[in-house]
């Protein structure tokens, strides 16, 4: 998978690209992150690359040839999809990162001041994303986020494959809690069940907790597990629970 970003601060990705996880995934082949400085593309004096808003009103609009020219810096993949981080554009969810990470190339263009002339985002835009109902001064942090989010399903990123899976929201329900060494700490001890060994039990008891937060926490997302078809050894769990 290569991410390209076309940003004004490309040394925002610095830290990001090196580092953990995402970082090995570069260092392994598995991911290509590029960064496109916008205002290299900038034909006007002072390499400027925004300008006041038509029809008046406060803060400066992003112009078209700066980043029609920062997009076409390089050829433009095939499988490729360009998209723009916005609040306006549709919450980012588990499933559009499942459907993202099957891409060979994401472009990512981060906006800044009050946004990009919307010619930009009709001409060249494939899919506006939000990654929360929140303001921020960029795009770059929701960037972050769909990069860091779709590297985790790129084969041979994450150590452990299905640890991906066993992750909210790819099982449908939010995460059962952790533990780990020391058994106890502060006089707070560990489930009982977790260090029994019997492993059915401590599978059980995970969905359970799982069950209880997400009814809890994210109701429609309980009510959606509850309605989604599961496998005959789920399914015998949940009527055991649906007892209790
Ligand atoms: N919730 C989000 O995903 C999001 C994305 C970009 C942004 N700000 C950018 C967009 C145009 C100018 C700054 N704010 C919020």
């Amino acid at each position: 998978m290569k991410f390209r970003i076309l940003t004004l601060f490309p040394e925002q990705f610095d830290s990001f690209a090196q580092t953990s996880i995402i970082g090995n995934a570069v260092r392994d082949g598995h991911i290509e992150i590029s960064c496109t400085q916008i205002r290299d593309y900038s034909e006007s004096k002072h390499r400027s690359v925004d300008d006041a808003p038509f029809g008046g009103g406060q803060g400066m609009v992003m112009q078209v040839q700066p980043l029609k020219d920062a997009m076409h810096s390089e050829p433009i993949g095939e499988n490729a999809k360009v998209i723009y981080l916005s609040p306006r554009g549709k919450t980012l969810t588990h499933d559009k990162v499942v459907e993202l990470s099957e891409l060979a190339e994401l472009i990512l263009v981060c906006g800044h001041y009050e946004g990009v002339d919307q010619r930009f985002i009709d001409t060249y835009v494939d899919e506006e994303i939000s990654i929360g109902d929140y303001v921020l001064t960029g795009g770059e942090l929701a960037a972050m986020v769909v990069v860091d989010s779709v590297s985790r399903l790129i084969p041979g990123v994450l150590r452990d494959a299905n640890a991906s899976l066993d992750e909210s929201f790819a099982s449908g329900l939010l995460e059962y809690p952790h533990y780990t060494r020391p058994a106890i700490y502060d006089e707070m001890e560990v489930p009982a069940v977790l260090r029994s060994g019997n492993h059915a039990e401590i599978e059980y008891w995970r969905l359970v907790q799982a069950l209880e937060i997400t009814k809890v926490r994210r109701p429609d997302l309980y009510n959606a597990f509850m309605k989604h078809e599961h496998d005959e050894k789920t399914r015998r769990m949940l009527k055991k629970y649906l007892k209790t």
